[in-house]
C-alpha cells in the first residue's frame, strides 16, 4: 500500500475516533463523520485535488470546533501545515453566532489556497447535505438565510476551483442566490 494510503486512513480513524459521539442534524441522526469524509471525497473525486495534506486538514476539518481536539494535538500527530489548514477552517467558539459568521465572511479573501480548498468543498457538502435533508428545527426562512450567507463566503473563494465553484453556482442559482 502507498504511504500516502496509509496516512489517510490514520487521518480518517483519528477523525471517526474523534467524532465517535456526535451524530448530524438530519432526522436520520446520520454519524457525523459522514460529513468530514464527504468533504474529502467531494475534493479528490470532484475537485481533482491530490494534495495530501489538504485531504487530511477536510478530514480533520471541524474536530478542533465540535471535539476535545486542540491544535496543538493535531501538529503533533500530523505536523505543522495540516494544523495551520485545520486553525484556518475553525471557528473562534468565543464569539457570538452572529460574530462567527461574519468573520467566515470576512476571512475568506484571506485564507490559504489550501484552507479555500477545504472551505469551498465544506460548504459544497453542506448545502447539498441541506437540499438532501433539512436540519431538524431549521424553517424555509433559516435554510434561505444560510444559502444567502454561504454565498457571501464563497464569494471570497472564488479562483480556486473551478469544477467546485461551478457546483456551488448551480446550488446557488437554484435558490435563486446570486454569487
Ligand atoms: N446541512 C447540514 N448541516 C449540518 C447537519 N448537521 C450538522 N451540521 C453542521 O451545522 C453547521 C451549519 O449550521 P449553523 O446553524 O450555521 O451552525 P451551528 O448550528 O453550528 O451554529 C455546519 O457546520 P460546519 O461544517 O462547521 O460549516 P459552516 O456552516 O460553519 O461553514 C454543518 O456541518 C445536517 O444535518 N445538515
Ligand atoms: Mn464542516
Amino acid at each position: 500500500m502507498s504511504s500516502d494510503s496509509v496516512i489517510l486512513l490514520e487521518t480518517v480513524n483519528f477523525a471517526a475516533e474523534k467524532h465517535r459521539n456526535q451524530r448530524r442534524k438530519d432526522a436520520e441522526q446520520t454519524p457525523y463523520i459522514t460529513h468530514p469524509i464527504g468533504v474529502a471525497r467531494i475534493l479528490s473525486h470532484e475537485g481533482g485535488i491530490t494534495d495530501i495534506e489538504v485531504l487530511q486538514a477536510a478530514l480533520l476539518h471541524d474536530t478542533v470546533e465540535d471535539t476535545d481536539t486542540s491544535i496543538g494535538e493535531l501538529q503533533i500527530v500530523f505536523g505543522q501545515t495540516v494544523a495551520r489548514l485545520v486553525q484556518e477552517v475553525t471557528d473562534d467558539k468565543a464569539l457570538s453566532k452572529e460574530e462567527t459568521k461574519r468573520k467566515q465572511v470576512e476571512y475568506a479573501p484571506h485564507a490559504s489556497h489550501q484552507a479555500k480548498l477545504v472551505k469551498l468543498a465544506d460548504k459544497l457538502y453542506n448545502l447539498r447535505d441541506i437540499n438532501r435533508s433539512t436540519p431538524t428545527g431549521w424553517s424555509t426562512e433559516r435554510v434561505q438565510e444560510y444559502f444567502v450567507w454561504a454565498a457571501q463566503v464563497v464569494r471570497g473563494l472564488r479562483g480556486t476551483n473551478p469544477a467546485l465553484e461551478r457546483q456551488l453556482e448551480e446550488l446557488f442559482k437554484q435558490r435563486g442566490v446570486e454569487l
